[in-house]
């Protein structure tokens, strides 16, 4: 006696829709689907419901408004053989997930992370020396960046040599991240008993890679915080998110035992794996969509000459002045997604929403690439096109993405870092270097392919480009600013 599932494509009986599930590039499926179903669709694999979100309100409406309901995570098979444990992205609702959050929160609240700015700033600058040096590296260039800033807060460990093992190990969580298939809905999640089949058994792929993958996630968790455990105890370590929370951890440890070393090495890991993936994964897609959208280069150029003139390298200060390299970093959010479908939420009791039912323990996917393409939302939304976002007449009042960090109280707790480490990254490459196609051997510009290797976590495939500084005056500003590099 409830109203009826929301919409979605026929099921068979009894598997429902397993077999139409694709492995590969749910999300654009998943959007397909959405032109037929509509913003809020069923799926229903045996033993659950699947609620897909295409629609950003419906999103807002279910998992921010009612984010009581809504805050809780499916059992992750994968993830969790892969020893993702305890991590706060794949813990459920409920006191640890409150512990978790709080001890993040405090440290990257939007206020906090400003105290992060001198290290944002020392690491752009960096980057454009390395791109000055070695631009065909530039994906090296980007995942050091992304990894240096996270290595200095967590872990308060200064990458200083290209072959530091930090980057190593950042470089194969990305990669163990994009293999992992579809978060919560490989077969094996979907049919839990398949993890304990033998690995030529159909439908164990990703149990299989689990098991492969598994020594990166320990060396995630324990190289850094050993290596933080031996300083903190010669005392030599240097601030950073674990030496507090140890330090902390050993002055209450008379008084409570609510936060436990495995809660501070969980929550250090999870800064580490979700932080440098998804930030140098963000910066690849902007440096793509230069590559690709030269006309929108010059604008975001000219503006940045504008404010900061020809002698200086951009600053924070300078943010709210340049509001056309604001709306291409948040195009670089909408574009193409650095997760491109969440990470999935699950429901907790029964709900009705727009007379539809939700069951109780629904897994409900908010999926962001279905978001980003919205055509009720984005005039011809696969186009990278910054203007949609500036009010008219100037442009067409789009409203900004928000799905990118996803929801409620799930939503990324980083935010407020990776939108600043990305934003002085991107204004300083703007300022300093005109990025345009690499020109191949047959003396022809080669234009590089969309395309994207997607699990959790989503990267552009490996690309070429030619990173030039915009002029002799922008090269020595570079070879001039001191970032006390040692190599
Ligand atoms: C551009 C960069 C980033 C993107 C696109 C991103 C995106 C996301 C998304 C989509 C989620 C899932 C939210 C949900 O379930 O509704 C998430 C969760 C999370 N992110 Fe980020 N993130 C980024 C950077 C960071 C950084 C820098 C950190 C750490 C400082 C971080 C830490 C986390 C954590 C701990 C969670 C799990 C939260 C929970 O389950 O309660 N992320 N992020």
């Amino acid at each position: 006696k409830h109203p009826p599932l929301p919409p979605g494509p026929p099921a068979a009986p009894i598997i429902g829709h397993l077999l139409k599930i694709p492995q590969d590039n749910q999300e654009m499926v998943f959007y397909e689907w959405s032109k037929q179903y509509g913003g809020v669709m069923h799926l229903h694999v045996p033993g659950r419901s699947m609620i897909i979100l295409n629609s950003t309100q419906a999103a807002v409406d279910l998992l921010d408004k009612r984010s009581a309901n809504y805050s809780d995570r499916p059992n992750f098979v994968i993830l969790k053989m892969m020893g993702w444990v305890p991590t706060l992205t794949f813990i459920g609702y409920g006191k640890r997930f409150q512990k978790h959050r709080r001890l993040l929160q405090q440290y990257f609240s939007s206020s906090k992370v400003e105290s992060y700015r001198h290290i944002q700033v020392q690491e752009a600058r960096r980057l454009l020396q390395k791109l000055l040096g070695t631009p065909e590296d530039h994906n090296n260039h980007m995942s050091r960046l992304s990894a240096a800033i996270i290595m200095q807060i967590a872990y308060g460990h200064q990458i200083v040599k290209d072959d530091d093992p930090y980057i190593q190990i950042a470089k194969d969580t990305g990669y163990a991240l994009s293999s992992c298939g579809p978060p919560g809905s490989t077969p094996v999640d979907l049919l839990p008993f398949l993890q304990y089949m033998p690995s030529w058994f159909p439908g164990t792929y990703y149990a299989n890679q689990a098991r492969k993958l598994h020594h990166i996630i320990r060396r995630l968790h324990e190289y850094p915080f050993d290596a933080v455990k031996k300083q903190m105890a010669e005392g030599i370590a240097k601030p950073s998110y674990l030496s507090y929370q140890l330090e902390q951890l050993h002055r209450e440890a008379v008084d409570t035992h609510e936060v436990e070393v495995d809660d501070i090495q969980g929550t250090a890991g999870v800064i580490y794996c979700a932080g440098a993936d998804t930030t140098w994964s963000t910066m690849s897609i902007f440096l793509l969509a230069m590559v690709l959208h030269p006309e929108c280069q010059i604008k975001a150029q000219k503006e940045i000459d504008a404010v900061i003139g020809s002698g200086r390298l951009p600053e924070f200060e300078d943010r709210p002045s340049m509001p056309y390299v604001e709306a291409c970093l948040q195009e670089s959010y909408r574009w193409h997604n650095a997760v491109p479908m969440g990470v999935p939420h699950r429901s907790l009791e029964d709900d009705i929403y727009n007379g539809m039912f939700i069951p109780k323990g629904s897994i409900m996917v908010a999926n962001t690439r279905g978001m980003s393409l919205d055509e009720n939302v984005y005039l011809e939304p696969t186009k990278f096109n910054p203007t949609r976002y500036l009010p008219k007449p100037l442009g067409n009042a789009e409203p900004l993405p928000i799905a990118q960090f996803g929801f409620g109280r799930r939503i990324c707790p980083g935010r407020h870092l990776a939108d600043a480490s990305l934003w002085i990254a991107i204004a300083s490459i703007l300022a300093m270097f005109n990025i345009s196609k690499a020109i191949g051997e047959d003396g022809q510009p080669i234009t590089p392919d969309v395309a994207f290797i997607s699990g959790l976590t989503s990267h552009p495939k490996p690309y070429r480009c030619a990173i030039k500084p915009r002029s002799k005056l922008a090269e020595s500003l570079i070879n001039e600013t001191n970032t006390s590099d040692t190599y």
